[in-house]
């Protein structure tokens, strides 16, 4: 099932947020959205989501626009993991786990063996099993990540789309957490995950899409959009590589503004 984003424009306030998107995100590999912040990464994912009206251009999936999709069937192909991890509902871990299969059932249906095996499966992948029983509020930032991950990957969608999901994990669970993407999109799902780590996105990205000021930059395989100069353009500081990892250096004129 793929994913096309076409000519995408999209205005919040006075803003123009995003300006003509156009990409062809592809299941079975990890896409990696990057850019500084307001680059417009989240708006892009929520627009990709029917979350926030556009302007102009359209998201397609499987060749139908996610706006006319129903809601039921937009959730069942696209899991979304948002960038705050705040919760409202001070419910046990497992309830909120089970909500992920709400798309797949009618609203008084109880759950069937085929939800309890999903719910299992993503407690299991998620390492939340043993806090289960534990209500969401009493969790810290990374528990919670974790089980708002688990809810995602319950409802078994074609497409997960993930914004800065490592944002609140320890570093076993940050590599935990790629490796669960990458796991995703080797079932021949398709993963987008917004990231700031480019060395997490050299780890785990096929491909990369880069965002500047709400316009494309570039998007491509990893190895070929994550290059040195490019990225100094974007972020306004410089890049280099250190074995496989980029890591970033003060910027050479010393000013830190960004080459636009
Ligand atoms: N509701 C809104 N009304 C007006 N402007 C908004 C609104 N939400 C976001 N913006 C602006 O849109 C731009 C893109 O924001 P967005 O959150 O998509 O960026 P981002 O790349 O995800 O940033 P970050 O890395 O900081 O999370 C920013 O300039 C932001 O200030």
């Amino acid at each position: 099932m793929g994913l096309s984003i076409e000519g995408l424009t999209v205005w919040l306030g006075k803003r123009t947020v995003l300006d003509g998107i156009t990409a062809e995100l592809r299941p079975g590999r990890v896409t990696a959205l990057l850019g500084p912040n307001g680059a417009g990464k989240s708006s892009l994912l929520r627009a990709m989501l029917a979350l926030i009206a556009v302007e102009s251009g359209r998201v397609l999936l499987d060749g139908c626009d996610v706006t006319a999709l129903d809601p039921r069937t937009r959730a069942r192909w696209l899991g979304y993991l948002p960038q705050s991890a705040e919760l409202a509902w001070n419910i046990p871990a497992r309830s909120l786990v089970e909500l992920g299969r709400a798309p797949h059932r009618s609203p008084f249906a109880g759950l069937d063996e085929t939800d309890r095996a999903a719910i299992e499966r993503a407690m299991a992948l998620t390492d939340t099993v043993r806090f289960a029983d534990r209500l969401t509020h009493e969790l810290s930032g990374g528990e919670r990540a974790r089980v708002l991950l688990a809810r995602v990957l319950a409802g078994e969608p074609d497409w997960l789309l993930a914004d800065e999901p490592l944002a609140s994990l320890d570093p076993a669970h940050q590599l935990d957490m790629l490796g669960r993407l990458h796991g995703f999109a080797a079932e021949g799902r398709g993963v987008v995950v917004v990231l700031h780590d480019l060395s997490h996105a050299a780890r785990i990205a096929d491909d990369v899409l880069l965002l500047s000021e709400g316009r494309l930059v570039a998007f491509g395989p990893a190895a070929d959009v994550l290059e040195p100069e490019r990225l100094e353009q974007v972020y306004g500081v410089g890049f280099e590589r250190v074995g496989d990892v980029l890591v970033p250096t003060p910027p050479r004129n010393g000013e830190g503004d960004r080459a636009r």
